[in-house]
């Protein structure tokens, strides 16, 4: 593909993103495998363009521009059809870049926003209008300063309200202490990048076999099986996370979403080539039947429930 317009890094952190914060792979590959029609890339982020979106005064980190444009083009050229972006922590509670990205989508995209437990229902409503379809709860320290669980709950209860779901971003380790509040949240629960098992031990981990326990406890738990490249011990080519995702893939195959997590924030030890991850995609679902309620059965029901019921 034309090649990437990835900005330099540059800026003291807050103003602008740390010398040392690594930009999306500028060339990613065109990958072998070829997703079936309609494919959903069902996480994944629009960052900015700084000049144009604010990014949140309490932000952990301020990222490289990762705009609309380039996203649709990172999407053509993976031959996936769709997107859900996810709002990120750096943008705070200003949906403005995603809803942005979703307006300019032709309606190849829906949104997962961050809101404030006072949000007008008039802005819910704009918000549903704009494509979102679910709000996202963040429990990671390095992240958010601190997770307001009596917000979220005021939040949670709006979401249900528009007949929304609700994404989770926790440490797994850190689940034997938020599992009875995440269960106690209403509807249907989107578990991000596999929970974040620690892959070091193996499929034994018991932070894993926690995640697990609260997919077989309620069918109202769905699970991302994506980001290899922040769970892997070995590196490139993330072969030591392919039993997770297969796993995960074949006991829930009705339930499972797949991302990119493009533009991939805060990636310290290397940047991904979107392509291989890609072709991970066999690895972890290996039938063509596993293949399409991966990436276009479960998303589609989730996002664009509407499609599925004219079928
Ligand atoms: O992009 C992701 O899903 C993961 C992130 C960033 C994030 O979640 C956020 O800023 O909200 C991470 O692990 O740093």
């Amino acid at each position: 593909m034309a090649k990437l317009n990835a900005a330099k890094s540059m800026g003291d952190g807050l103003s602008g993103p740390a010398p040392d914060y690594l930009s999306f792979h500028p060339v990613p590959s065109r990958p072998a495998f070829r997703p079936p029609e309609g494919a959903v890339d069902a996480h994944c982020h629009v960052f900015g363009p700084a000049a144009q979106f604010n990014f949140s005064p309490a932000r952990k980190y301020t990222p490289v521009d990762a705009p609309a444009s380039q996203l649709f083009a990172l999407r053509d050229h993976l031959g996936f059809a769709r997107n859900v972006i996810v709002q990120a922590t750096c943008h705070g509670t200003d949906n403005a870049a995603m809803l942005d990205a979703i307006a300019r989508s032709k309606g190849r995209a829906r949104g997962v926003a961050v809101i404030e437990k006072d949000t007008s229902d008039t802005e819910l409503a704009r918000l549903h209008d704009g494509g979102v379809r679910g709000v996202r709860f963040n429990f990671l320290k390095r992240l958010v300063g601190d997770a307001p669980k009596d917000d979220y709950i005021r939040v949670a209860a709006r979401a249900a309200e528009m007949g929304w779901h609700i994404v989770v971003y926790f440490e797994s380790d850190e689940l034997a202490d938020l599992a009875p509040f995440i269960t106690s949240l209403p509807g249907t629960i989107v578990i991000d990048h596999m929970g974040r098992p620690d892959i070091a031990n193996g499929l034994e981990d018991p932070g894993f076999a926690r995640v697990r326990g609260l997919m077989d406890r309620e069918d109202r738990f769905w699970i991302k099986v994506s980001c290899p490249e922040r769970l892997t011990v070995a590196g490139p080519p993330y072969g030591d996370v392919v039993p997770f995702g297969r796993k995960l893939v074949a006991d829930y195959p009705d339930r499972v979403l797949w991302g990119t997590d493009w533009p991939h924030p805060n990636m310290r030890s290397h940047m991904p080539d979107d392509g291989a991850l890609v072709d991970m995609i066999p690895q972890i679902a290996p039938t063509a039947e596993l293949q399409r309620k991966l990436l276009v059965d479960n998303p589609m029901r989730l996002y664009w429930p509407e499609e599925q019921a004219n079928d």
